[in-house]
């Protein structure tokens, strides 16, 4: 059997609001994700799925249950857990190199190492040109690249990102997820994806989680058995995103 690298187990999360009101945004939540997983969630807006992202991120923290990365319970941010968040979150002052080193240099790694490994994931990213570009001069597919690399650089065991393309135009978009399935492949990094779009999580995961309405759980979970690179044009593909858009569309109806 293998070992789980993130388990999740029984979790619940409320918030309190200002107005002292209880917001149950998850209830019941488990399941678990292996070495190298590719896993998509899907679920209708404020189902609670960026509130999973951030207590497995560490930066939430459950009501009830567990979520465990390598066994140990995320109570704050680990360093072999990296984030992707939506917006590019890139630093303004500081170039591609020192955005792409950020958390080598948390790690007290010496500066020629640092760039010496910017450059790799540059590389990696396609964009070895723009080491000393600022944040401003690029393109929004350009920035959300440098966040990926960021990430990566630090070479976590578990990347999460929460609907890292959703601010990009479509053919971006489509550009970026196919980076994103050669850097997964070359580095077998174990990576949970938040998206809003069916079509993105069929085209990358190796397994879907539908959530339901709030309080989010995971309704259903679909494995996708397509052989990579995924042709939008087959029968099968459009068949799983009619299926899964339907389970979706049922929860809206419910919520
Ligand atoms: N800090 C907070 N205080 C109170 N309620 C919160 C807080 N953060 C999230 N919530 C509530 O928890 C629920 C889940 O929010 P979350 O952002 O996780 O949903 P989501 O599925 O990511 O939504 P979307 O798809 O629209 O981005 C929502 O009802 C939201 O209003």
């Amino acid at each position: 059997m293998r070992d789980a690298v993130i388990e999740v187990a029984g979790l619940r999360k409320e918030f309190i609001t200002e107005r002292g009101e209880s917001v149950r945004a998850l209830d019941r939540v488990d399941f678990k994700v292996f070495h190298n997983d590719f896993l998509c969630i899907v679920g209708p807006s404020g189902c609670g799925k960026s509130t999973l992202l951030r207590i497995l991120a560490g930066l939430e923290q459950a009501s009830f249950g567990s979520a465990t990365f390598q066994g140990q319970v995320l109570t704050r941010p680990h360093r072999d857990v990296g984030m992707v968040f939506q917006e590019y979150s890139l630093f303004p002052w500081r170039t591609v190199m020192d955005n792409v080193t950020l958390g080598l240099e948390f790690r007290g790694i010496s500066e020629g190492e640092r760039r010496s490994i910017g450059q790799e994931y540059l590389r990696l990213i396609g964009m070895e040109g723009f080491a000393d570009a600022f944040p401003y001069e690029l393109s929004g597919g350009m920035r959300q690249r440098v966040a990926i690399a960021r990430a990566l650089a630090t070479e976590p065991d578990v990347l999460l990102m929460d609907e890292p393309f959703g601010a990009l135009d479509a053919h971006t978009r489509i550009l970026l997820q196919k980076e994103l399935l050669r850097i997964w492949e070359h580095k077998r990094t174990t990576i949970l994806f938040v998206t809003h779009s069916v079509d993105e999580a069929i085209y990358l995961a190796d397994r879907i989680m539908v959530m339901s309405a709030r309080p989010g759980r995971f309704k259903k979970e679909i494995q996708v058995e397509m052989a990579r690179p995924r042709d939008r044009a087959m029968p099968e593909y459009g068949r799983m995103a009619a299926s899964i858009l339907d389970m979706l569309e049922q929860e809206v109806v419910r919520g």
